[in-house]
């Protein structure tokens, strides 16, 4: 997942793409990315690192215009460490186009391939989002020498992109002295809402984002989500028009957003996360309940960050005190999204430290939102157990993750998720826990779709079922050889 953001408004966009791009830095911290359209110019900075930390004040002074999109990277194709594949990307033909991708597309073998073969056009790194850009560019190409471009040719052309192109992907792209398109994959496997407001001049400004906490933190109004297979186009002057550009698209959003990604206060796909992960502790606290005994729990604990709403609501509902013993160091990113797992493994625990009078001689269950390599978790056991914890029992409001992310999550190998070829007891050996409690598959659905219209989740990282139905076996172990993990 990445963060991407795009805003059409009536003033210098830079520093609103700056504030916006902050808002996001969850979800991706590997490098950051802003361009802008000043009339039929682009102008594009881009850096490793947080978005503080890869921008001056002489990177935003060259940043003219008042359209601009921005990225944060959390690399899940190429590599996390080239700058090379920070985005937007950019490409000159036709009128110049930079685009922004959250997502990972399955079909980049054949798409190399094609490119090189049938649209004669280069790509220069191993980012599936260079590949996106040139298919986009390479389809407006062949309509634009019909005529000039307006909204419906760029509708055309992502109906054809869309035919190409297979996978996850929420796009916002520029296209010079046009306008801003955004697009979302036919499933709506990554989120992507639109939002607007009104300028001092009456005039209405547009911005598209991966979440909603972009909009309402830069004083937009949440309009609604970009369906799925749905293209948006924004004139500069702000005339917006939309349009299907796919014949069979179905809502099947990542449920991975819900239990990690996204913030809690965002709203996506009509589902607020901090309520879905309300539910997802009260789901579990029931499971909790089936096996084990009343009394056997002193106190509840989360391991923060993420997991803070579904603890809460797990300690209400088994009726036992909530906690909190773990101290988070607020200068140590997100540990999961960093690239390398020497590195994850360090930053747990320079981040997380144990409160000793917290732990010792209780019997504390901690949960935590998801297990995936069991970095974390096995860090977190380690530190209890040094602090005299009585009893670990390990719960995660998640079930347990045994297969790759392939649609914009970074889990490419089976070999690395602990409890991939592991039954519970096994996973709860390894972790070094007493007892450990799993969310039910059903369970999470529930807990996401609870009052809400969508009809489905892509679950694939906890059920194998990749709802795209191009992820073949023969897939799935090219990614674990050749992907960054
Ligand atoms: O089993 P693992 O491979 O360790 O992955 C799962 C852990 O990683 C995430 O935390 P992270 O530190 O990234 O972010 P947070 O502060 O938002 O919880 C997640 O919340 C789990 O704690
Ligand atoms: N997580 C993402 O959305 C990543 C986008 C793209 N696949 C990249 O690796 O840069
Ligand atoms: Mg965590």
């Amino acid at each position: 997942m990445c963060g991407i953001v795009g805003i059409v408004s009536d003033s210098s966009v830079n520093q609103q793409v700056y504030d916006a791009l902050a808002l996001l830095q969850h979800r991706g911290q590997d490098s950051t990315g802003i361009a802008t359209a000043e009339g039929r110019s682009i102008h594009v900075r881009k850096a490793k690192g947080q978005v503080r930390e890869a921008f001056r004040t002489r990177d935003m002074r060259s940043l003219l215009g008042d359209i601009g999109l921005g990225h944060v990277r959390y690399a899940t194709k190429g590599e996390a460490e080239n700058e090379l594949e920070a985005q937007p990307f950019y490409v000159n033909a036709p009128y110049g186009i930079v685009l922004v991708h959250n997502g990972n597309l399955t079909n980049s073998r054949e798409l190399e391939r094609e490119l090189a073969t049938v649209d004669h056009r280069h790509v220069n790194t191993g980012s599936d989002t260079e590949m996106l850009v040139n298919v986009l560019g390479s389809e407006l190409q062949t309509l634009v020498a019909a005529g000039d471009l307006d909204a419906d040719r760029v509708f055309q052309a992502v109906r054809r992109v869309h035919e190409r192109i297979r996978g996850s992907y929420g796009v916002i792209a520029l296209i010079a002295g046009h306008g801003m398109l955004a697009f979302r994959d036919p499933f709506g496997i990554r989120p992507l809402v639109l939002g607007s407001r009104t300028a001092e001049s009456g005039r209405t400004e547009w911005m598209v984002a991966s979440e909603s906490v972009a909009l309402t933190g830069s004083g937009f109004t949440l309009e609604r989500d970009v369906a799925p297979g749905e293209a948006i186009f924004i004139a500069p002057d702000g005339a917006i028009t939309s349009a299907m550009t796919h014949d069979s698209p179905v809502l099947m959003p990542c449920s991975f957003e819900y239990v990690y990604l996204a913030r809690p206060d965002s709203v996506m796909n009509g589902i607020n996360v901090y309520e879905s992960r309300l539910r997802m502790g009260e789901r579990l606290a029931d499971t909790i309940a089936k096996y084990t005994p009343s009394g056997a729990i002193d106190v509840v604990m989360p391991i923060p960050d993420s997991s803070r709403p579904a603890a809460m609501e797990v300690a209400r509902r088994l009726g036992i005190e909530y906690r909190e013993g773990f101290y988070k160091n607020r200068y140590v990113g997100r540990t999961f999204i960093m690239p390398g797992q020497a590195t994850r493994k360090k930053s747990v625990r320079q981040k997380l430290n144990a409160l000793e009078s917290e732990f010792r001689g209780k019997n504390v269950l901690v949960v935590d939102d998801s297990i995936v390599r069991g970095t974390t978790s096995r860090e977190i056991v380690e530190m209890m157990r040094s602090v005299g914890t009585a009893n670990v029992t390990f719960t995660s409001a998640a079930p347990p993750v045994r297969y790759p992310h392939v649609y914009g999550i970074n889990m490419p190998s089976r070999a690395e998720l602990i409890a991939s070829g592991r039954t519970i007891p096994e996973v709860n050996a390894a972790l070094g826990s007493d007892f450990l409690v799993y969310q039910e598959v059903d369970d999470l659905q529930r807990a996401i779709l609870d009052g809400s219209d969508v009809q489905g989740l892509d679950m694939s990282c906890f059920t194998g079922e990749y709802i795209t139905g191009d992820v073949t076996d023969e897939y799935l172990e090219w990614v674990e050889r050749t992907q960054l993990s």
